[in-house]
């Protein structure tokens, strides 16, 4: 019999998550360019092989799925997706349903969707890493809503469970899953830099060893910072090297690697002018970690800081500043996509997007839950002025504050939290200091003003006459 769906692709999430369809029960179909990965992926797939056929050309692969055909591209962002794209639709009939599961640019998905011309093609955000894609990631879709029903029973199937409920939605037509897909991992971004600038502290500035490092998260795991990524940094802070024995993090070099969404979403933002001052940290701080040759030039030239805090900040601080950090990175995250939603047209279901990141993906944690009831409540309302969470940043503020200033004090980096506390203070600052800005605006480019005493867009100072 034919398979259900097909998937094309069988990297690291392409074959996790065609194991995770044919564990849930859905027969597949499966293809990669180069046959001995299709070979070796069946060999190895043991009890599944049997709901598996692979296939070792396209026209094989279209001939063992079932019309009308829904067919998984799990390829590298970019050409590689606009070419299998190009490969496939001659082969397959008019309603046969491709989806881009992989990291693509909205902007590109946008295109592709046009480029369908009525044809089905669903752009979806899969989050979780490998082990999500095998076991249950969280599902980001955008397009017609027509095609997202006509494949949400495998989706929502293979997706993460929370609370009874598929982490799997529906976002909006067209690239609306890869953009949220795309915050998602600009989210990602900040809340990894935050969690290594307190690291950072704790290393450096308080001179505690990996060991001690990684109780330290794993305590804040079972606290309000419970998630995903601080229970991996507890694994990666406690691992050591298989090859010499050391902590891991002793070898390992300090120039941070990416592949495009975090940039993605920091220039997104400047279109959409949604300030996420914590994620453009976290692009900023990866590119300059990359320069490492520089950096080691840099503390030749200014010497290396006088990092040690001499217990001027507690652990509790740190965790404490983390909370607050992480509050405002999100309630950044959330404005901008409600920006997108409005300038889109998308409708964005900003509650179901906190729902659907609570589990399987990689930014999961408990702290969601109740951004999910707090945009619920209030979805236009930004996520730091909600009760829950004006009330936590009302308490963790000046923790935030302490830290930030004794990190300024000792030459400890900390573009994330610097900047979230920065975001903080401006948004709740009702005079703020643009009014210079705009006078000198107006003194260099006649740029005109707008004035608190009467309505009008254009005026000018003295200078002008
Ligand atoms: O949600 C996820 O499962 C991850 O975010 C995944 O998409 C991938 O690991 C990132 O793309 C890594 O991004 P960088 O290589 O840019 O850090």
């Amino acid at each position: 019999s034919k398979s259900e769906i097909g998937l094309l692709g069988l990297g690291t999430m392409g074959a996790a998550l065609a194991l995770n369809i044919a564990d849930k029960g859905f027969d597949i179909a499966v293809f990669n360019r180069t046959t001995q990965v299709t070979r070796d992926f069946a060999k190895d797939a043991g009890d599944l092989a049997q709901r598996i056929t692979p296939t070792e050309n396209l026209k094989d692969f279209v001939a063992a799925i079932a019309t009308p055909r829904t067919i998984i591209l799990m390829v590298p962002a970019g050409d590689p997706v606009d070419q299998q794209i190009a490969a496939l639709r001659p082969l397959l009939d008019d309603d046969d349903l491709i989806i881009d599961a992989g990291n693509a640019n909205f902007h590109d998905t946008n295109r592709r969707a046009a480029e369908a011309d009525g044809k089905p093609f669903l752009g979806i955000g899969v989050s979780g890493g490998e082990d999500g894609a095998r076991h249950g990631p969280s599902i980001m879709g955008g397009g017609p809503r027509a095609a997202w029903d006509r494949v949400a029973h495998i989706l929502t199937a293979i997706a993460a469970q929370h609370d009874g409920t598929a982490c799997a939605t529906w976002m909006g037509q067209d690239g609306a899953g890869h953009f949220v897909k795309a915050v998602h991992n600009g989210i990602e971004y900040a809340d990894m830099q935050m969690i290594a600038e307190v690291y950072g502290v704790m290393r450096d500035g308080m001179g505690l060893d990996y060991t001690q490092i990684s109780d330290v998260f794993e305590a804040w795991n079972n606290g309000p910072l419970a998630s995903y990524l601080i229970e991996i940094s507890h694994k990666v802070a406690g691992a050591n090297d298989s090859l010499t024995g050391a902590p891991l993090l002793s070898v390992i070099r300090d120039a941070a690697g990416q592949k495009g969404t975090g940039r993605w979403t920091a220039i997104e933002a400047q279109h959409l002018a949604a300030p996420v001052p914590a994620i453009e940290a976290a692009v900023a701080a990866r590119n300059i970690s990359a320069r490492t040759a520089l950096r080691a030039q840099g503390q030749d030239i200014f010497g290396a800081a006088p990092v040690s805090l001499n217990g001027a900040l507690d652990i509790d601080q740190l965790e404490q500043a983390l909370i607050a950090g992480k509050i405002l990175c999100y309630a950044q995250g959330f404005d901008m996509i409600a920006r997108a939603s409005d300038d889109f047209s998308w409708a964005l279901p900003l509650p179901d997007i906190a729902r659907v990141w609570r589990a399987g993906c990689i930014i999961r944690s408990v702290m969601l839950d109740d951004m999910a009831t707090a945009l619920a409540e209030n979805p236009d309302e930004n996520l730091m002025f909600s009760k829950r969470f004006a009330g936590d940043l009302r308490e963790n503020h000046m923790a935030l504050r302490q830290v930030v200033a004794q990190a300024a004090l000792h030459g400890l980096p900390m573009p994330a939290l610097s900047s979230g506390l920065a975001y903080f203070d401006a948004m709740r600052t009702a005079r703020g200091t643009a009014d210079m800005i705009q006078g000198q605006r107006d003194y260099f480019g006649r740029h005109g003003f707008m004035r608190l005493d009467r309505d009008g867009t254009d005026f000018h100072g003295p200078w002008a006459d």
